[in-house]
């Protein structure tokens, strides 16, 4: 069962510390055997992505092919029921949409010396996207990554993604061809990162890798960083829920499991100021639990990292949120609008009894790739911006590198650099 915390013991402050500092990723060190996979790809390219994936995912690429064909991702649409593909396609528009209003503005002016000053936003070039397939296989985290890379303007969207024995998702090569991912390669782990960073025979380098994984996908991406670009570091999900005693404990239960399903090292908390009605979140998690295909994981995550922390006011709540910054933080209150406004650390909030974290996975529009660990205390959601660079411009005309100049030859001798002075003084006829 998740562990008990009260604001008003004694011991809460160090109880609370603990929860903070628990570590919940694999402790086994997986750097060595990456960097491994990583010079065997840049030395041996194809070769090592074939010897590797017959070795992790038993499949032989040289029958299958390393790329997946268009023929192949055509044929998956035919293995998809419609409600399903209408869903998707629902998913898609919406992520569209939502990802649509963060495009960024460009801006260009002239100051009151005279300085065309300005920046300019440009996409990367090209985006690898890492779709797991070790264990479950994630179409809605297909559309998740690739439809910002699609709006910030990425000409070449590559996907990889491991096929344990062959066997690939169907909806993930539909939501692929949906979200206009442009090459899909069957291959997975370290291997698959290092390809995309690197290169091969088959698989031109990309400039930006982004999207989740085990840990040898998140070792390999910490590696290879500075060759290329990644997003976040993104470990096992989890969800604070603040709930007063108005909520039915059935919902609230149903929340912290869908987050507790995910992972064994996932991680739900609940905070309430009702005793009772914590009580009842605990025995509905219980029976719920009965019935959950993934209750082996569910019940791992929820007895080793679940907590309920009792406050003697809904006040506390926001601090305590805060502290924790959770990827997901869901507010049932009857003042849920106000508590939200007192938070500012958490990856997304959900708002309201009938906002369940879950619609934020799949079809609200908003990303679901979000920072763990406490990272959205500096950190945020995968977005458009992820995939864009920003270029400031400056253009100066012979009176106003006249205006600003003399300060800058100034600045240059204070820092010992002549030969950055001379750049000056030489457009503006000054003396040696
Ligand atoms: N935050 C999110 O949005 C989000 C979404 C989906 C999944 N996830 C997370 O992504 C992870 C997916 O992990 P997964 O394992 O199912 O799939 P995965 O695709 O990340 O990993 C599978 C690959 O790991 C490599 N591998 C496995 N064992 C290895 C070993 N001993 N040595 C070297 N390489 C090895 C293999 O190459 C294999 O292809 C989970 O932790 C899940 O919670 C997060
Ligand atoms: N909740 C996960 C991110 O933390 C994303 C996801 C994908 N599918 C279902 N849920
Ligand atoms: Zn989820």
């Amino acid at each position: 069962m998740a562990q008990r915390l009260d604001t008003r013991d004694r011991d809460f402050e160090a109880r609370f510390t603990a929860l903070l500092g628990e570590k919940r990723e694999s402790a086994a060190d997986v750097n060595d055997a990456v960097a491994k996979i990583i010079a065997r790809v840049r030395e041996e390219g194809d070769a090592a992505l074939i010897d590797l994936t017959r070795q992790f995912d038993r499949l032989d690429l040289n029958e299958t092919g390393i790329a997946v064909s268009a023929d192949e991702v055509d044929a998956a649409r035919a293995q998809v029921d419609d409600a399903t593909f209408a869903a998707l396609e629902l998913a898609n528009a919406r992520i569209l949409d939502h990802h649509s209003r963060q495009r960024p503005g460009d801006d260009r002016y002239t100051d009151d010396r005279g300085v065309d000053i300005g920046q300019r936003w440009t996409p990367v070039a090209s985006a690898g996207l890492y779709v797991p397939g070790g264990t479950a296989s994630y179409p809605s985290s297909v559309l998740m990554n690739a439809v910002p890379a699609k709006v910030a303007g990425v000409k070449r969207l590559v996907m990889v993604v491991p096929s344990r024995r062959g066997e690939l998702n169907p909806l993930v090569l539909v939501a692929a061809k949906l979200a206009g991912v442009d090459e899909i390669y069957r291959i997975g782990g370290a291997q698959a990162v290092a390809a995309l960073a690197f290169g091969t025979e088959t698989i031109k380098p990309v400039v930006k890798i982004v999207g989740p994984g085990n840990a040898y996908v998140a070792a390999a991406k910490r590696q290879v960083f500075g060759q290329v670009g990644i997003d976040m570091v993104a470990g096992p999900s989890e969800v604070v829920v603040i709930a007063d005693a108005e909520n039915d404990p059935a919902w609230i239960a149903a929340d912290l499991l869908a987050q507790a399903e995910h992972d064994a090292a996932a991680q739900s908390i609940l905070i309430t100021d009702d005793a009772a009605f914590a009580d009842a979140v605990i025995e509905a998690v219980e029976s719920q639990l009965a019935t959950l295909p993934r209750a082996e994981t569910a019940r791992a995550s929820w007895d080793d990292f679940g907590a309920v922390i009792l406050v003697a006011s809904l006040d506390e709540a926001p601090a305590l949120a805060d502290r924790l910054a959770p990827e997901h933080l869901e507010i049932a209150t009857g003042n849920a609008d106000e508590l939200t406004a007192k938070v500012s650390d958490a990856g997304a909030i959900f708002v309201g009894r009938y906002t369940p974290e879950v619609i934020g996975d799949y079809v609200a529009g908003t990303n679901h790739v979000l920072p763990t660990a406490r990272s959205a205390r500096f950190a945020s959601g995968l977005g458009v911006l992820d995939f864009m660079k920003r270029t400031s411009i400056l253009k100066l005309d012979a009176d106003s590198l006249k205006a600003l100049g003399p300060s800058a030859m100034s600045l240059a001798r204070a820092e010992g650099l002549e030969a950055h002075r001379r750049s000056v003084s030489i457009r503006l006829n000054l003396p040696e």
